[in-house]
């Protein structure tokens, strides 16, 4: 459906064999390169092991990976969301969600002004955004039904070798070795719930969409500075860099329910300053 013979917006998808079969790879233009380099993911594997990788949009970088998660693991994540959402709906909705500002913004109506302002400029219709709208069910994923992903989202990005920790306390810093998941949290939506426009603030945010959307049935996320609006389909995953910039949005549900995983990921550091071994508190050379 992305393959495309030749130069696209800037990039070119080809024709490759992959280990599922005949995809395409994106091909690492110069300025493709020079954007990835910015990122701090130069070697991010478009080609390869994920020959199945689209970059849907140039720049900003915003990956697209269809299949990122078989059908069993978004099975699992949704059945372990539903059954505690069950089980324990007060408890489970806790504090844990740990997307500040979204819920900030949610809670007290405070959207920034950078977003009203936004959705006034871009026309946005307000019937993707009901005013009332909640942001749907979070809840905290356990590492263990997240780690079974993680070799194949390292390979993506290009940082093999790195042991990945899920720690939220900023004051744990990424270093050469260790990369860290800050929040890794399932989002059931109902009717008219979405997600009011807001930044994620880390390097890197995984996007797993874990059910198909039928067309008309809302549920897109939605990136309104540069046009953008993916449309739900299980298994699929966005990778993309939501720190200060890339504002996006999930439009209002409405038709059926939306379940998708997130995962904030910090993997930056400065090599000028010394990394620390947080479980034995050495010094890493
Ligand atoms: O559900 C979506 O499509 C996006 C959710 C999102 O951006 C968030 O929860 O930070
Ligand atoms: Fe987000």
């Amino acid at each position: 459906m992305y393959c495309f013979a030749g130069p696209v917006l800037g990039f070119y998808f080809r024709p490759q064999t992959g280990r599922r079969g005949r995809v395409c790879a994106v091909q690492k233009t110069e300025k493709l390169k020079g954007l990835l380099e910015k990122w701090g993911l130069p070697n991010m594997d478009l080609v390869n092991e994920f020959a199945r990788a689209k970059l849907i949009h140039e720049d900003p970088p915003i990956i697209m990976v269809e299949d990122f998660l078989d059908p069993t693991r978004c099975m699992i994540l949704r059945q372990y969301a539903r059954r505690t959402r069950q089980l324990n709906e007060k408890d489970a909705e806790s504090d844990l969600y740990l997307n500040y500002r979204v819920n900030a913004e949610n809670r007290e109506d405070t959207s920034s002004e950078e977003a009203k302002q936004l959705l006034e400029e871009q026309n946005i219709p307000t019937s993707t955004l009901s005013a009332d709208m909640g942001s749907g069910f979070r809840l905290q994923v356990p590492p263990p039904l997240v780690r079974p992903i993680l070799p194949e989202l390292l390979r993506l990005m290009g940082l093999q070798g790195r042991t990945v920790e899920f720690e939220e306390g900023i004051w744990y810093k990424p270093n050469k070795r260790t990369m860290y998941i800050r929040d890794q949290t399932v989002v059931h939506y109902l009717l008219n719930e979405g997600v009011a426009p807001h930044v994620d603030g880390k390097d890197a945010t995984l996007l797993c969409y874990l059910n198909d959307m039928e067309d008309g049935g809302g549920g897109k996320t939605c990136f309104p500075e540069i046009g953008l609006s993916v449309q739900a389909k299980a298994g699929s995953a966005l990778l993309y860099e939501s720190n200060k910039g890339l504002l996006h949005y999930a439009e209002a549900v409405t038709k059926g329910e939306k379940w998708i995983m997130q995962l904030l990921i910090d993997f930056k550091y400065d090599p000028n300053i010394p990394a620390v071994d947080y479980n034995t508190g050495q010094i890493i050379e």
